[in-house]
């Protein structure tokens, strides 16, 4: 059985499950965040990539179009199918799945690099890569960021503007999936204020369970 914390916000701010402890930090640890498209992982992630420059995140292959403010090779590798079943062949992704009729990987080599070199790295993946990243690399901490309410959740995802109804309903029909399997994970963050999500993620980052 893994750890169980839940990262709530102490009267300090800092999250409960026990304060980082300066230059104990493990380096070559791997962390995945999931949760329910909008739920803020891009606000949370984007956040964190400001408090800790050093942390090394994962740029994902999808075969999903950009969205018009989305950078190719920033945001994601953005590539045709042919080419995602070759890297699938090739063995070149670190776990790979289909989401909401896309489909999207990990690059394995540049996280494998990243952790040879001692840099904590994150992956912004979703549950089905969660599960296939626990089964390979059982020391990864895995944490699911939760929206405050479902409500806020509705709001979030239609509120962005950036997917047609079709696609706003399933990714609402994969959110029911993906919060039911909340307890899986090592730790939830609820996302009720993005920099807050963030420091709690680095908490949890920095922070060894016993
Ligand atoms: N398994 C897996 N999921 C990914 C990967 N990259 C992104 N995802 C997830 O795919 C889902 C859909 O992502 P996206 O199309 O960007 O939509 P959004 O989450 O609504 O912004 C999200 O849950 C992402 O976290 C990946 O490399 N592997
Ligand atoms: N804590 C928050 N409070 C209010 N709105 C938020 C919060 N976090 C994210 N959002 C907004 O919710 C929407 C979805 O966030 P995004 O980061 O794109 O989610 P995800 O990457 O999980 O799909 C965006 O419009 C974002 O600005």
């Amino acid at each position: 059985m893994h750890d169980d914390h839940v990262a709530a916000a102490g009267p300090t701010g800092r999250a409960t499950h026990g304060e980082p402890v300066p230059g104990q930090r493990s380096r070559r640890r791997l962390t995945v965040v999931s949760g329910p498209s909008g739920v803020g992982k891009s606000s949370v992630v984007g956040e964190l990539r400001r408090l800790d420059p050093d942390v090394y995140f994962s740029v994902s292959v999808t075969t999903r179009p950009a969205r018009p403010d989305e950078v190719d090779g920033e945001h994601y590798h953005f590539i045709d199918r042919a080419m995602f079943d070759k890297m699938v062949r090739a063995g070149e992704l670190l776990e790979h799945a289909e989401f909401a009729g896309n489909c999207y990987g990990t690059p394995r080599e540049p996280v494998e690099r990243a952790l040879a070199e001692g840099r904590p790295a994150v992956l912004e993946i979703e549950l089905q890569g969660a599960r296939q990243v626990r089964a390979a690399m059982p020391d990864a901490r895995l944490v699911m960021l939760m929206p405050p309410s479902w409500e806020e959740l509705v709001g979030r995802l239609t509120g962005r503007g950036t997917e047609e109804e079709a696609a706003v309903e399933a990714r609402l029909a994969e959110a029911e999936r993906e919060l039911a399997a909340a307890g899986e994970f090592d730790a939830r963050v609820v996302n009720a204020d993005v920099t807050e999500a963030a420091r709690q993620l680095l908490d949890l980052m920095n922070t060894d369970f016993s």
